[in-house]
């Protein structure tokens, strides 16, 4: 029998996320960080710096963040979980290797870690396991205890991810005029990336066109637009478009762009469209600027009636998903038999990413996979 409710072998839990500046004074350097040797044009960058500007400087994710910590201790508090939660960022304070730091010195060995991403792709998977190998390196130079460190698997399909996004939907379909709301579309929305990333991201068997991150977008996309129709009885036409692209124009990212999309909706004659960022787990930057901003703007031009719905954020749900994540992988760790919760036709995702699996342009030592060179 497996017991899902004790923590053990895991000590902590991370929440590690992407930063983001918190003054104007911060948008430069936050903006070398995330870009350093990524080869992303400086028009771009300007470009992106204005977004930033235009909020003050002041990026929301961080609160975001401090909001999900606190809805994550409540939720452990109230499960009678009695673990720590600490919090560490890629780009900006606080840094995961000063989280991390502080998390050894507090004498932590075994740390299980939850990235603010769900989906496999070197962005949102890889990347992050690249930081925590440059961490651990940090304080291996340091003479520190090295922690064995565990990601906890993609939480696309989990539902506690899904339903309070299904709600959302919902309530947007809800805000629109009744005449124009049984046709509505759904644009579910995500990070476009480089085709070539998406076509390597998964473990190598998922690699095709698209790879896993695209299928694993559908599946979601899938399951939203599935629970809408049982519950409202209307069937949304839907399709997955992406949005904040970056990179240079002649390299192929993933397409097409939700403002193209909702030009061409308009052109078909839809009367109004629900936007939904399946892709992000808060109301980051990416979605104020990218969907409330420039998209919102030219569903405004079309005089095509937009709502865009909200992510989980620090919903009580996903603040449970976590929890019954950790206590899955804690279990696994135990050698026992774990329930793992999934909805939607892909299944859970593995527990540790297999060599090859999103791989980077140009390889570097990625912890917490079984290509990591610490246990
Ligand atoms: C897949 C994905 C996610 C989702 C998964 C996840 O959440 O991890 C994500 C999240 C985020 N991306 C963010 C910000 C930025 N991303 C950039 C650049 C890039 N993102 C990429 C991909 C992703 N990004 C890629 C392939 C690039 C090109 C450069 C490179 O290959 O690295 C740039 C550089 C300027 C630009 O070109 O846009 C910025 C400023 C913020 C913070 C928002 C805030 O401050 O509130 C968040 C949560
Ligand atoms: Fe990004």
């Amino acid at each position: 029998m497996s017991d899902q409710r004790d923590p053990a072998p895991y000590d902590a839990l991370l929440l590690l996320s992407f930063g983001g500046p918190e003054g104007p004074d911060d948008v430069v350097p936050f903006l070398e960080n995330v870009t350093r040797g990524r080869g992303i044009p400086q028009e771009r960058l300007k470009e992106v710096g204005k977004h930033y500007f235009q909020f003050g400087g002041v990026s929301p994710i961080n609160d975001q963040c401090r909001a999900l910590l606190a809805a994550l201790r409540a939720d452990f508090a109230s499960a009678g979980l009695d673990l720590p939660v600490h919090w560490g960022n890629r780009n900006w304070t606080p840094y995961l290797t000063d989280t991390l730091r502080e998390m050894v010195l507090d004498g932590r060995r075994r740390i299980a870690v939850l990235t603010t991403s769900a989906y496999a792709s070197y962005s949102g998977c890889r990347q992050y396991r690249e930081n925590l190998a440059d961490a651990l390196a940090t304080l291996e130079a340091e003479g520190l205890p090295l922690p064995r460190i565990d990601k906890l698997r993609h939480y696309f399909n989990h539902p506690g991810f899904v339903e309070p996004m299904v709600d959302g939907v919902l309530k947007s379909l809800d805000e629109l005029d009744p005449a124009v709301r049984a046709d509505a579309h759904i644009a579910f929305t995500t990070h476009s990336i480089p085709d070539s990333a998406a076509d390597t991201s998964g473990p190598v068997e998922d690699h095709g066109d698209g790879g896993a991150y695209v299928e694993q977008h559908l599946d979601v996309a899938r399951l939203i637009a599935d629970a809408v129709r049982d519950r409202t009885g209307v069937e949304h036409p839907w399709r997955l478009v992406y949005q904040s692209r970056s990179g240079a124009p002649h390299i192929p990212w993933l397409e097409p762009d939700i403002c193209d999309h909702l030009e061409e909706l308009h052109k078909a004659g839809v009367p109004a469209v629900v936007m939904a960022p399946i892709g992000f787990v808060s109301d980051h930057m990416e979605v104020l600027y990218d969907l409330d901003t420039e998209a919102t703007a030219k569903a405004a031009e079309l005089g095509l009636p937009v709502r865009r719905s909200a992510t989980v954020g620090d919903d009580p749900r996903f603040a449970a998903a976590v929890r019954d994540l950790l206590l899955e992988r804690a279990a696994v760790e135990r050698g026992t038999v774990a329930e793992r919760c999934a909805l939607g036709a892909l299944g859970p995702s593995h527990d540790l990413c297999p060599i090859g699996c999103c791989p980077a342009r140009n390889e570097r030592p990625a912890a917490a996979g079984a290509d990591s060179p610490y246990a």
